[in-house]
């Protein structure tokens, strides 16, 4: 079978994005998992190649070169700016692109920062809005996949106390349907999915919150309905270590920190973030720009050989 076109966008170019790459492919052929074209600037690669002392060629990755940074150099300051986020939008509006004339298959994106978004003035909180947006994508979920934990988030990035107004039956229904494909994606056949409830205890009845039994509950009975192996709400506080000791395949998650502090306690090595409802395969290391680490040599590729293996089976598929 031939292998698969994938871009790989190299993200904010103060953060992790160009060394993790370049550790990436020093460390794996990732020519065999895939045929990957990274999006970014070629300054940047050597500058980081120079910078953090790794003996390799530069030319031993294929690069589309957007020439966005007029001086490398500075990037080792590791700090959001300006310039940063322009360019982290320009590798990925690239690679949409190039999706859309049919040039790569799926997308790997690395860390960018919301901060250096708004910097050059864009309103996008993350990739995810960000790719909805582009392709006109209106439904969509964050998911996230580790061999032994899978995730799926109803609500993504908001304040904490606007949460419980979005948790409501229709949007808990989308994401138990999103968990669905999830695992679709991630070829899981007829999936056990487990919902969260929003509240300590799930509500216990009632007494600590009403979200489960007015909306969760509902939600969960209807997708049950419609034929989906679904249950819930459950606890938040031991349902993750039920999915983990293999009880469920994918958990239901109610908002970011829920699921995100569990999946990355036990996976944030190797934890690979999925965007499901794009109509290509994006994945990405489930870890940030880490500006405390970047241009250091100190940075791990490990969730992005992940990324890129992921996305290759599952465009493969
Ligand atoms: N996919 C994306 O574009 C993501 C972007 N972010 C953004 O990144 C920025 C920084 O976020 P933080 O919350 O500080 O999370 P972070 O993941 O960048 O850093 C958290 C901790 O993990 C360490 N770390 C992260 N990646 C590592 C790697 N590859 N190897 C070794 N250690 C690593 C960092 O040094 C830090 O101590 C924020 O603006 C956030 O919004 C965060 C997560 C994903
Ligand atoms: N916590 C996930 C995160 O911040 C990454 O968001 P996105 O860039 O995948 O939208």
């Amino acid at each position: 079978m031939a292998k698969k076109r994938v871009a790989i966008t190299m993200g904010d170019p103060a953060g992790v994005g160009p060394e993790i790459i370049v550790k990436a492919f020093a460390q794996e052929d990732i020519y065999k998992i895939c045929n990957p074209l990274v999006i970014g600037d070629r300054s940047v690669i050597k500058e980081v190649i120079k910078t953090i002392g790794i003996d390799f060629d530069p030319d031993n990755i294929e690069i589309l070169n957007l020439n966005e940074i007029q001086n490398p150099a500075k990037l080792l300051k590791c700090a959001p700016s300006e310039e940063s986020g322009r360019a982290s939008f320009s590798y990925i509006r690239k690679a949409v692109e190039l999706y859309r004339l049919g040039i790569v298959e799926a997308i790997v994106t690395c860390p960018i920062t919301k901060s250096a978004l708004r910097m050059a003035g864009l309103h996008w909180l993350g990739h995810t809005d960000m790719l909805a947006e582009l392709t006109h994508s209106e439904d969509y979920a964050m998911a996230f996949y580790s061999e032994s934990l899978k995730v799926i988030l109803t609500t993504i990035h908001l304040p904490l106390k606007d949460v419980p107004h979005l948790v409501k039956k229709e949007r808990v229904i989308k994401t138990i349907f999103f968990a669905q494909k999830a695992c679709d994606m991630l070829q899981i056949e007829t999936p056990r999915i487990a919902v969260c409830g929003l509240n300590p205890h799930a509500g216990e009845e009632g007494i600590m919150g009403r979200e489960e039994i007015d909306e969760i509950a509902p939600a969960v009975k209807e997708a049950k309905a419609l034929g989906i192996n679904v249950s819930g709400p459950y606890p938040a506080d031991s349902i993750f270590w039920r999915a983990f000791n293999g009880e469920f395949d994918i958990v239901v998650a109610m908002y970011h920190d829920q699921a995100l502090a569990p999946f990355k306690l036990v996976a944030f090595d190797k934890g690979v973030n999925f965007t499901v409802g794009l109509p290509f395969i994006r994945t990405s290391p489930d870890h940030g720009t880490a500006y405390d680490i970047a241009w250091q040599g100190k940075a791990t590729p490990t969730s992005l050989i992940e990324a890129i293996k992921l996305a290759a089976r599952m465009v493969i598929k």
